[in-house]
């Protein structure tokens, strides 16, 4: 048969009995066995693995259905705030990737936390963590005052401490955890938790915000939470173009009580964003793996300096054992402490590569200052309370090339005069010292120094690439007062930063 421009060349697709046959558009027969495969797909082949084929045309990607109603009054969907094809994709995706009963794509992960805290009644409680995400803080607050709920903060990394709050009276309702905890990095025993509540207070609902390290490091549903959520705009993601939301439920009631509310609250994720955010999901495993081996060196060199890092990769962190048990990654957020917060300041407003921004866990890599920004909607007395110090830096890891990652803090850590390179005070005289920092303009308002030799990088790095715990260089620090001519402004949550910062003359 001719073609249009008269070749002989077949048509494509080949007018042939093939494409009634190998060809089709809908998903194999189950008559190969291939469901029972694909159930032992491993995570990194799920989230790329989308079943499109609930489409008229057999689209490989799942179509974006950008209406708000669908005609007649028997389909299967009527008004895209009850349902919507593309969100239903979207959202059936997701359960599988869970391993949920239930998944729903919603507009924010606070969006996510308002429908579920909405499954507590006035005069019930909220069991909660104390180190928890700032917006987090505020909704329970608002949910207190505005609410009826009664809500209790305590040590999540300590079972024990909870116990005191699950006797009858306290009527508790929801446990909500994070673990790790932003920013802090805490880590809860979800596992111990989950059996302790449940036993004590049989009717409270496991809740875990898992946005610090995604399903695909952590899965609380298999560890006795009864409902997840994820700040989608996150992880899943990935890309910082969307902003969303993920809940999954472990059990029928949770889905049928989070189904009505997201109807009733129009809180569904729009079609488009649900068609980036499936797009997102599809890359998970390969941008965490990256970024999380890029956190690992992060943290690796900090610890190096003689900082106080806050990472569970890192074999001091406390917990590291009760992480390991219950999640198979470290995550790309840590944070660190410089014990001086204009110092902080100093080291954030320095950075170009990282960005000075909220959020985590996009591909770009991120520095910021929680007490300015994420959390600065918790009062400052409480931040002190919980122990969440204003000197905190928080980095989010992404996946950038780590040699460029730590030049670019290293250059932020030298003008700010967090470190001093390639000066070991003990071959110099004490009345010396105050001669270094002298010549080393960008000494200034430094109480307290590091002095350090600088690690090899590419030690570092090809060490994390095989698996392998660096010990850190012994650094030396040394008392120095120094007067402190620069100058850091910062407003409300971000870093609007005027200063001088000398140049560091080598
Ligand atoms: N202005 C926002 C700050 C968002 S923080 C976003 C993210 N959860 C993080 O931890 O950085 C607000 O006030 O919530």
């Amino acid at each position: 048969m001719s073609t249009v421009d008269g070749s002989s060349a077949p048509q494509s697709p080949a007018e042939s009995s093939l494409a009634t046959s190998i060809f089709s558009a809908k998903s194999p027969a189950d008559s190969d066995g291939h469901a029972a495969r694909a159930a032992k797909w491993r995570f990194a082949t799920q989230v790329v693995a989308v079943d499109s084929s609930d489409n008229a045309h057999g689209a490989s990607s799942v179509p974006i259905f950008q209406t708000a109603t669908f005609k007649g009054m028997d389909g299967q969907y009527d008004y895209t705030r009850s349902g919507n094809p593309t969100r239903g994709g979207l959202e059936s995706h997701l359960a599988r990737i869970y391993s949920a009963h239930q998944a729903f794509a919603l507009s924010t992960g606070m969006t996510c936390l308002d429908v579920i805290l909405r499954l507590v009644k006035p005069g019930e409680t909220v069991l909660a963590g104390d180190d928890l995400y700032g917006g987090t803080n505020r909704l329970l607050t608002y949910a207190k005052s505005h609410g009826g709920v009664d809500v209790r903060h305590a040590d999540t990394t300590d079972v024990a401490a909870l116990i005191p709050h699950l006797g009858k009276g306290n009527n508790v309702k929801m446990v909500l955890l994070e673990s790790p905890t932003n920013p802090l990095l805490k880590i809860a025993d979800i596992q111990e938790i989950s059996a302790t509540v449940k036993a004590a207070a049989p009717d409270a609902i496991i809740v875990v915000d898992n946005t610090m390290l995604s399903p695909y490091l952590q899965r609380p549903l298999e560890l006795g939470a009864d409902i997840v959520y994820d700040s989608a705009t996150k992880y899943l993601s990935g890309h910082h173009d969307v902003m969303a939301g993920i809940i999954a439920t472990g059990n029928p009631q949770a889905s049928k009580d989070i189904a009505w509310l997201i109807n009733a609250m129009g809180s569904g994720l729009a079609p488009f964003d649900s068609f980036l955010l499936l797009r997102g999901v599809k890359t998970l495993a390969l941008r965490m793996d990256k970024q999380q081996a890029n956190a690992q060196i992060v943290a690796n060199y900090l610890d190096a300096l003689g900082f106080k890092v806050h990472y569970p990769g890192l074999k001091s962190h406390p917990k590291a054992d009760i992480h390991w048990k219950q999640a198979s990654g470290a995550g790309a957020v840590l944070s660190v402490l410089t014990d001086d917060t204009q110092l902080s300041e100093r080291v954030v407003s320095a950075a170009r590569l990282w960005g000075v921004s909220v959020s985590f866990g996009a591909v770009n890599s991120l520095i910021s200052m929680p007490c300015l920004m994420s959390h600065a909607s918790i009062p400052a007395h409480i931040r002190a309370e919980r122990g969440l110090r204003e000197d905190l830096i928080r980095l989010c890891v992404g996946i950038e090339d780590p040699r460029d990652l730590l030049d670019d803090l290293e250059h932020a850590l030298i003008v700010s005069g967090a470190i001093v390179p390639n000066v070991d005070p003990s071959l110099l005289p004490s009345d010396k010292l105050a001669e270094v920092f002298r010549t080393n303009p960008g000494q200034w308002g430094i109480e307290r120094a590091r002095f350090f030799r600088r690690p090899n990088v590419e030690a570092l790095i090809d060490g994390v690439s095989r698996g392998l715990a660096l010990d850190g260089v012994k650094t030396i620090d040394s008392d120095i007062v120094v007067s402190a001519p620069g100058k850091v402004i910062l407003f409300g949550e971000h870093a609007v930063v005027h200063g001088v910062v000398g140049e560091q003359t080598d």
